[in-house]
């Protein structure tokens, strides 16, 4: 089998969007001086979706949400060249090529998901070339069924956030992650509004439901150590990404601080970015995300990775790309869910341009065995909500 085309087309959302309340989701620009929007800059309203065609029929799909219009020229200009005319079971040898080849001006952010999306189109096409789903190629069944947590609960108005809450345990889910909407600029008052969010959702959902806390990179060092220990009475299972993904001593100091187990990952790239979070202990739970972190090839080294610290992953954002390697592993326990709703922030994106992503059905997902790669396919119901740019 040789790869003949690969096709990276930018689907970016015309459709209606939910405009964001007032400090919805705390984040990495809250630290700076500015008025409005500050998740501005954190929308996923375009999504890149990549076809690799091969010289027999068969069409992988992969898809990258970073920067999409940039992926696009990446494939375009650089990746594709590489991988054209190649065997796409070389998988590993054409991950080298990419990451090698782009290595003085890639190995993180934009550059690596655009490889991940390759790379992610090349395991759906060995599944659908060898008719077995893409977790049967990586370690096979490790679950009946996969647990999911629910993830939304963005920060409003807490009689919304108390009945959202209870929408999920109405739902069966036994675990959820809610938003924190204030950070250091915000000072006392906002620790206090930070406090009373979970207070509230403790509240409805009591202590035998897991709790996640989202600060979304919008707090720094200082501002975790004080507040940590006022989170411990509500036994979070993770805080997550406290601080920006590139001050690791920081998630470290962070980590060993309180009882609170502190998650990330979804903003680091590779085994080698791995490697540093888990040799300075930093994280107490991976969250990478298989279309940013070098896709299924490098997801799946990952996961030993993990295996072999004890640190278990759960990676960001559910989606199909990463459930199969939670599936595929005893060191992913579980998967993240984005609720479907209207378009937000953009993560809903994934259920208007793919179709096959299973419906949760009492807090568990599960996998069809009989469908081969992926599962996924083009969705032709939204597309005319979307701008598509070849
Ligand atoms: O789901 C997460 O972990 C995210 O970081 C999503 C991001 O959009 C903030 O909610
Ligand atoms: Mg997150």
């Amino acid at each position: 089998m040789k790869i003949t085309r690969i096709r990276a087309r930018v689907f970016e959302w015309k459709g209606r969007t939910v405009p964001p309340q007032a400090h919805f989701c705390a984040n990495a620009m809250d630290m700076l001086w500015s008025r409005g929007d500050t998740m501005g800059t954190f929308r996923f309203h375009g999504w890149t979706v990549v076809e690799v065609e091969t010289d027999d029929g068969l069409v992988g799909i992969g898809n990258v949400a970073l920067a999409p219009r940039i992926a696009k020229q990446i494939i375009d200009q650089y990746l594709a060249p590489l991988v054209i005319g190649q065997d796409p079971f070389d998988y590993e040898y054409l991950w080298q090529r990419m990451y090698r080849s782009t290595l003085a001006w890639g190995r993180k952010g934009v550059a690596m998901a655009a490889i991940s999306a390759i790379d992610i189109a090349l395991w759906d096409l060995m599944g659908k070339a060898t008719g077995r789903p893409v977790f049967k190629l990586l370690g096979g069944r490790t679950k009946e069924k996969i647990p999911c947590y629910a993830s939304k609960l963005y920060r409003t108005d807490l009689a919304d956030m108390q009945r959202e809450a209870q929408s999920y345990l109405d739902q069966g889910f036994s675990a959820m992650k809610m938003r924190f909407g204030y950070g250091p600029k915000d000072g006392p008052a906002g620790v206090r509004k930070n406090l009373d969010s979970v207070a509230a959702v403790r509240e409805v959902i009591g202590y035998d439901v897991d709790l996640m806390l989202e600060c979304y990179m919008g707090w720094n060092l200082e501002y975790a150590k004080r507040i940590l220990p006022k989170l411990e009475r509500y036994e979070p299972r993770w805080l997550e990404e406290p601080v920006i993904a590139d001050d690791i001593d920081g998630y470290a100091e962070l980590n060993q601080l309180t009882s609170i187990p502190i998650s990330g990952g979804e903003h680091e790239f590779t085994s080698y970015g791995f490697r540093q979070l888990l040799d300075k202990r930093a994280v107490s739970v991976i969250q990478y995300d298989t279309n940013r972190v070098g896709g299924i090839t490098a997801a799946h080294k990952v996961n030993a990775l993990a295996e072999a610290y004890s640190v278990p992953v759960i990676p960001h954002a559910g989606q199909m790309h990463n459930y199969h390697l939670t599936m595929s592993t005893l060191a992913s326990p579980m998967s993240e869910f984005f609720p479907v709703h209207d378009v937000e922030v953009g993560n809903e994106l994934f259920y208007y341009i793919f179709e096959g992503d299973p419906t949760p059905q009492n807090g568990y997902i599960d996998l069809d065995e009989h469908k081969p790669g992926l599962g996924l396919t083009l969705s032709e119901k939204y597309l005319d909500q979307f701008n598509i740019i070849e």
